[in-house]
């Protein structure tokens, strides 16, 4: 098996948070692929997934076929190049890596489709950045295995046909609601990736630790996890620091007081919120008297882009319970006051919103 790569320059105006979601530096990115899981049975948590893809992966294997189309979606950092990398591994063939702003002209993607061998899987990362032309291409591509391409300019152009070995799209992206319809319909296998439960990065953790060669109990390991947004990118990147904090500070072992003391350094709270959760959770409680407020105005407020509030900061606080997405815009719930450490005024997002439909509003 091998591993092209091609430029991927996109995650790189990523914020600098401690908790961001998106790798922080090249070497971070050199870090993560040390961690990376290599097969379906090292990738912790994500059961309905896995388990759908166990299933169709057995089965393409066992009929010598090219796997289905798959898209997989959710935040930053949940594990989607991860994953990507599995599926082929698993499928035992070559994997091809692309992103959606890599590839600007439609002869870029042609050049690597014509290029992959049967069954081969092309993943194109940031997917619901693909241009329009780029995206034309694809779609006989998808579904025949052939693309159209133009020969010559002018009166001369002429359109001809190629034919691909069949192969795999796996399209990641954090923002499903992007995808066009068309390009959203021919992917067969749709997986959607959640937020880790703490019990889940406990044990990412305790394999990180391991491969880091860092010693740490169950009350260390169970602190970060605890403490990292569900998100194992996070709690590979906070086991990270608080190593160094053992290190220099104690004697190299993590436990729960060297995890408590060097997150709270690292201001990181309890329930693993960073200061930019906070600042938009207090923005809307003080600045919009809890919402309903419109995600334009609260970037504004807190100087944030608002694809970076939709994609990487909110998605956590509402599956937290902190914020909800009316069609009316963001509202504060009690357990944002409360986490705030304030009274929540009468009448304010209460319990009762729990559960209710979360419309995407802008
Ligand atoms: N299920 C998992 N089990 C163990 N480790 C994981 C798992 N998922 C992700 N990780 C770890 O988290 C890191 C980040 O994952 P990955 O790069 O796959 O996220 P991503 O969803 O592609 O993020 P982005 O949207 O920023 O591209 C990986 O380096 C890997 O070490
Ligand atoms: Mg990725």
């Amino acid at each position: 098996m091998s591993i092209q790569t091609d430029d991927f320059g996109a995650s790189a105006a990523a914020p600098r948070r401690m908790v961001s979601a998106s790798p922080a530096s090249p070497n971070e990115e050199a870090i993560e692929r040390a961690l990376r899981p290599k097969g379906l049975a090292e990738y912790v948590g994500q059961a309905k997934a896995r388990e759908q893809l166990e299933i169709f992966i057995g089965a393409a294997r066992k009929r010598a076929e090219a796997l289905d189309h798959v898209l997989l979606f959710g935040p930053p950092g949940l594990g989607k190049t991860t994953l990507s990398h599995i599926i082929a591994t698993e499928l035992g063939v070559n994997l091809r890596q692309t992103s959606g702003p890599v590839l600007e002209k439609p002869k870029d993607l042609a050049a690597i489709l014509t290029n992959l061998e049967k069954n081969d899987v092309l993943f194109i990362d940031e997917i619901h950045r693909l241009s329009p032309v780029v995206e034309e291409i694809l779609y006989p591509a998808l579904e025949d295995y052939q693309i159209d391409i133009m020969i010559g300019e002018g009166p001369a152009a002429r359109s001809i046909k190629l034919d691909l070995q069949p192969f795999t799209l796996v399209g990641a992206t954090t923002r499903a609601g992007m995808l066009t319809n068309p390009l959203r319909d021919r992917f067969g296998i749709v997986a959607r990736l959640e937020f880790y439960t703490p019990e889940e990065l406990a044990r990412i953790v305790h394999r990180s630790a391991g491969l880091l060669n860092a010693p740490i109990d169950a009350a260390g390991a169970a602190e970060i996890a605890r403490r990292s947004r569900g998100t194992p990118r996070i709690a590979n990147r906070l086991l990270r620091r608080v190593r160094d904090y053992a290190d220099v500070k104690g004697n190299g072992r993590i436990d729960k007081p060297i995890a408590d003391l060097a997150l709270a350094m690292l201001d990181v709270d309890p329930h693993g919120l960073d200061v930019m959760d906070r600042k938009l959770l207090e923005a809307v409680v003080h600045r919009f008297d809890g919402g309903p407020v419109g995600l334009d105005n609260v970037a504004a407020a807190i100087g944030e882009e608002s694809g970076t509030i939709e994609d990487v900061i909110e998605p956590y606080l509402i599956q937290q319970g902190y914020l909800q997405r009316t069609p009316r815009g963001r509202i504060a719930t009690l357990a944002a006051y409360r986490h705030l450490g304030l009274a929540p005024p009468a009448g304010a997002g209460g319990d009762d919103l729990f559960g209710g439909g979360t419309l995407p509003a802008r």
